[in-house]
């Protein structure tokens, strides 16, 4: 098999033989994958010769674009030198080395520690146990509790789905395992009714500190959160939420994991999104964009306290690809990319304000209730009025689903949450890109509307 085999060939063995995450297995091989062969750039080929802007960046990780001869050098490179070694038994390697090197430099505060994964759901199951022993280190083995958000997302293993707090996920396979309670997300157009975004934000926080009081104080281990929720559709928080957040966790002394596997290394137009929000937090999740997505890796970077009273004990944790020498090789070379070209500080001070002036031009549309956006992270709030940003007749999802298709038939990726639609494009896209990504938005939207009134769903 190659990228020159039939489309319709590489489906059938596809549709034959390879289980998809998150999909309806039997609808997908109804119709058919979308072979993708090759990129460049912020551009997809697929094997019917289509060229496709790619407004999600891989799965919202290929921040420094598609076709980097650098990474390419650089994971041949390790290869030769050194394909795998653990660093389970008193060993260590020079990738891991210089990776957490790295990574303690950029990050904010006291975060210098680094416990590598081998993906964002796995450093999360590996922030569950730390936090857990942490306070059992400290004499305090009955603080357990870790608090999360309804439509969070954290990850798909056990414990990371069971952090994240979609109830889709919970219905199958007996998830959540014990010990994690929810409060209610800070979703002002969905859920914040006639209150401002102001004081919405206020009462979601203060369920913080309601659900602290309730489970006590001393039995609670951790908040978990992303600066900005990501898969639960681009959810920027008010203003408020943020500072009453970190004024909780400071006051009753819990740990605040910020889960930056979307956040981090640029997304928001800042190294990190606990940057963007002022939060300072204890743990920072990531992945993703540590090597935009050209090897898998995670990681949680652990404060000086943390990482010195869990190293007081053998924390029994980690995994065989825990700092993969390639990974790591990659990774590096990623944030040197990352760092040399600026890429960052450009998107704070000209392609982010750019994207966001086009992306807001977007809310001129009929369609479109709000668009929000953070850096290159954005998305717009399907309505049928605007005014009571009221939600469709037809089921929740609909209108996304159908925008989302008109989308992909004007060879543009735009994810869809419901009835949100998301961009996140590799960071260095270009200003002329941005302005070709908003046409073939404006475009979609027109043809997804049009279908929405042809079928009265609208
Ligand atoms: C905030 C956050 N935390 C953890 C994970 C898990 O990372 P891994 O997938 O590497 O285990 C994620 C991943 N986020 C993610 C993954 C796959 C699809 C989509 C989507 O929005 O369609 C989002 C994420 O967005």
């Amino acid at each position: 098999l190659s990228t020159n085999t039939p489309t319709a060939e590489l489906q059938a063995i596809d549709a034959a033989h390879h289980m998809h995450p998150f999909t309806h297995a039997s609808q997908l091989n109804a119709k058919g994958a979308r072979i993708i062969t090759r990129a460049e750039g912020v551009w997809l080929n697929d094997s019917d010769g289509n060229r496709i802007l790619d407004g999600m960046a891989g799965l919202w990780c290929v921040n420094v674009g598609y076709g980097r001869e650098e990474l390419v050098d650089a994971a041949a490179r390790q290869m030769r030198e050194l394909p795998f070694y653990n660093t389970f038994f008193q060993t260590s390697h020079v990738p891991a080395i210089a990776l957490a090197q790295r990574l303690a430099e950029l990050a904010p505060g006291d975060l210098n520690h680094v416990f590598y994964a081998g993906s964002g759901s796995e450093a999360n199951d590996t922030n569950l146990r730390l936090v857990r022993t942490y306070w059992a280190e400290k004499g305090q083995p009955q603080k357990q509790w870790v608090i999360s958000r309804w439509n969070a997302y954290h990850g798909s293993t056990v414990g990371a789905g069971s952090l994240g707090g979609m109830k889709g996920m919970h219905a199958q396979g007996g998830m959540p395992i014990p010990g994690i309670a929810y409060i209610d997300q800070p979703y002002w157009w969905g859920e914040g009714g006639d209150k401002t975004p102001e004081e919405f934000g206020l009462e979601r926080a203060r369920q913080l500190e309601a659900k602290i009081l309730e489970l006590g104080p001393e039995n609670v281990a951790a908040f978990i959160a992303e600066p900005v929720q990501g898969a639960g559709g681009v959810i920027i928080p008010p203003e408020t939420y943020w500072p009453e957040i970190q004024r909780i966790v400071d006051q009753y002394g819990i740990l605040l994991i910020a889960d930056e596997v979307i956040s981090g290394f640029g997304r928001t137009g800042h190294w990190f999104g606990s940057q963007a929000m002022g939060i300072k937090p204890h743990i920072m999740t990531v992945a993703k964009g540590l090597s935009s997505g050209y090897q898998p890796i995670g990681a949680s970077i652990l404060c000086d306290e943390v990482a010195e009273v869990v190293g007081n004990c053998e924390f029994n944790h980690g995994y065989t690809y825990s700092g993969h020498p390639v990974a790591c090789a990659v990774a590096l070379e990623n944030l040197r990319i990352l760092e040399d070209e600026g890429i960052v500080d450009r998107v704070r001070d000209e392609t982010g304000p750019y994207l966001k002036e086009r992306f807001e031009s977007l809310t001129d549309h009929p369609l479109v209730g709000e668009a929000r956006i953070i850096g290159m992270m954005g998305s717009i709030a399907l309505t049928p009025d605007k005014a009571s940003r009221a939600p469709f007749a037809a089921e929740a999802g609909t209108a996304g689903y159908i925008t989302r298709e008109r989308c992909f038939n004007n060879n543009l990726i735009m994810r869809h949450v419901g009835d949100r639609m998301i961009i996140s494009p590799p960071l260095v896209i270009a200003k002329s890109e941005i302005d070709t990504l908003i046409e073939r938005a404006w475009k979609s939207l027109d043809e997804a509307h049009a279908k929405l009134k042809d079928e009265g769903l609208m």
